[in-house]
């Protein structure tokens, strides 16, 4: 049949070894999973249309890490395979997973919420929750090695929880621990049921003890979005908020004005529609936020983290930069000050582009597409795009394309398609600003006072380079290990 055809169009034939030692290796492994992917790439550029293909089962998935032909593949493809099955009994239709056909209106009403003009007020809350996040780390100060992905995590957990929610004694009650982690129990679950291709049948999965876990923690999170969700609603009743979204008024005079997620998506769903979004929608669209938003932020924190204990000089040019734009002053941070810090933002985008926290995502063709190959991809195509295998693909970066340079973002040679960390298309990244917002004040707030040094005697792989596993995000399995001294020692 047509797939047939295109597996063997790509390239591949019935015995094709290393494809098929790909996947064995992959089945089960988290850390073999990523090794494979990079393995694929490196396939995949030397063939003809720069793509391989592989069969689960019956299903044929194309894997592509070359930019151009992404970029078609993200500019027309919008639905997403096999991945909403999984997490679908979690996150319901929200955004981020669900069929077009849902996705699209909610898009237009997620998008207005990230707005610069919102995004750009958050920045006192991540200056707030950083700061927690570095007297935190003081106790880590001469103690050696420690996994800075869990401080960091907690710290992008508080914090979009607080700029979905506000900050309100509901959020504080409910971002306890029960919270967190049936929260981190969730994203497990997915990630478990994507890595492990027996738990892909729905009638063996509900037979394990583990899919009443996963409802049982759902439940959990639900019952607390819930919570928030009916407090904040009677409030925005009372107080006539949603109207003031627009216009907001400076109660407390010390911070700019404020609107929360939940606030903005209430008004935008209520624009869009005289009765606004019925509970179950907020909910999912709340949820969908937080998973979005975590993880993602934790992680490529970390990464960052990670490449400025390796390279001092690195370390020290974001430093002289933070001083240089910011000094020592106590004047809160700004969005407008942040994006001054050029160096620093360029070191971000390098440690993302090295090890994207999303390393991989699915599309799905619905009708013939086209690639710049000549390539045709028949309706019914599902694709993998290979983030990882795109942002280190030689023909994009140059030989040097595993090195850690960020002087590449500056340089102003950044190849159009070789960027694509938050993804490209109708169906990007909405959180980009707010990311590197983010991370770019826990940066400051961080290097202020620490300075960060590597960790010692961790096990690396043969060619002395970072172990990464696959777990929904690619992580780094020392748990980010650094170490941290204060600065005036
Ligand atoms: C370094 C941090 C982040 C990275 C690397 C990242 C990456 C991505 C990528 C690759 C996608 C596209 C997924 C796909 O095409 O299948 C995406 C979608 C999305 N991201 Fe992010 N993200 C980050 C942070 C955030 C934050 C902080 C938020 C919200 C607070 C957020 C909200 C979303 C949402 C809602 C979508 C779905 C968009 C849609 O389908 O219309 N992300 N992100």
């Amino acid at each position: 049949n047509k797939f047939v055809k295109l597996h063997k169009e790509l390239g591949n034939d019935w015995t094709y070894v290393p494809i098929l030692g790909n996947i064995l290796k992959i089945v089960g492994s988290k850390e073999k999973f990523v090794t494979a992917s990079l393995q694929l790439a490196s396939q995949a550029i030397k063939r003809k249309h720069k793509a391989v293909s592989i069969w689960v089962g019956a299903k044929l998935y194309v894997v592509m890490s070359d930019g151009d032909q992404v970029n078609t593949v993200l500019r027309t493809a919008l639905d997403k395979p096999f991945i909403y099955k999984f997490t679908k009994p979690i996150l319901g239709n929200g955004s981020v997973f669900a069929p077009v056909h849902i996705w699209h209106p909610r898009r237009k009403i997620l998008m207005p919420s990230f707005a610069p003009r919102y995004v750009n007020n958050f920045v006192s809350v991540f200056e707030a929750e950083s700061k927690i996040l570095a007297d935190q780390l003081e106790f880590e100060v001469g103690r050696g090695n420690f996994g800075c992905f869990d401080y960091i995590v907690t710290y992008s957990l508080i914090s979009v929880c607080e700029t979905i929610f506000g900050e309100t004694s509901d959020t504080q009650r409910t971002l306890d621990r029960t919270f967190f982690n049936a929260f981190s129990q969730c994203l497990k679950y997915v990630t478990d049921r994507i890595t492990k291709p027996w738990l892909h049948i729905d009638a063996i999965y509900k037979l394990l003890p583990m899919y009443a876990r996963q409802i049982k923690y759902t439940n959990i999170v639900y019952q607390c979005i819930d919570n928030v969700i009916y407090a904040k609603r009677k409030l925005l009743a009372k107080n006539d908020a949603i109207e003031k979204a627009d216009n907001p008024v400076k109660t407390d005079k010390s911070k700019p004005p404020f609107n929360s997620f939940l606030e903005l998506i209430v008004k935008n769903s209520k624009n869009n529609n005289e009765k606004g979004y019925t509970h179950e929608e907020l909910r999912e669209e709340i949820f969908v936020l937080g998973v979005a938003g975590t993880d993602t932020l934790a992680v490529g924190t970390s990464f960052t983290m990670l490449m400025l204990a390796q390279y001092p000089d690195v370390q020290d040019k974001v430093y002289k930069e933070i001083q240089e734009i910011l000094g020592d002053s106590d004047k809160p941070l700004e969005a407008k000050d942040l994006i001054k810090l050029t160096y620093t933002t360029a070191v971000i985008k390098e440690s993302l582009r090295l090890y994207p926290p999303v390393s991989f995502i699915t599309r799905h063709c619905h009708k013939d597409l086209e690639l710049p190959s000549g390539l045709v991809l028949p309706a019914g195509c599902d694709v993998i795009i290979n983030i990882l295998g795109v942002q280190r693909n030689p023909d994009y970066w140059g030989e040097d394309a595993n090195e850690f340079k960020p002087e590449r973002f500056i340089s102003g040679h950044v190849p159009p398609n070789g960027f694509i960390a938050f993804s490209q298309g109708a169906r990007n990244c909405v959180g980009q600003q707010y990311a590197m917002l983010s991370m770019t004040t826990v940066l400051v707030t961080v290097l202020r006072r620490y300075r960060l040094k590597p960790a010692t005697n961790v096990r690396r792989t043969k060619d002395n380079k970072l172990r990464l596993a696959f777990e929904v995000m690619t992580k780094e399995v020392n748990h980010f290990a650094v170490q941290v001294e204060r600065r005036e020692e």
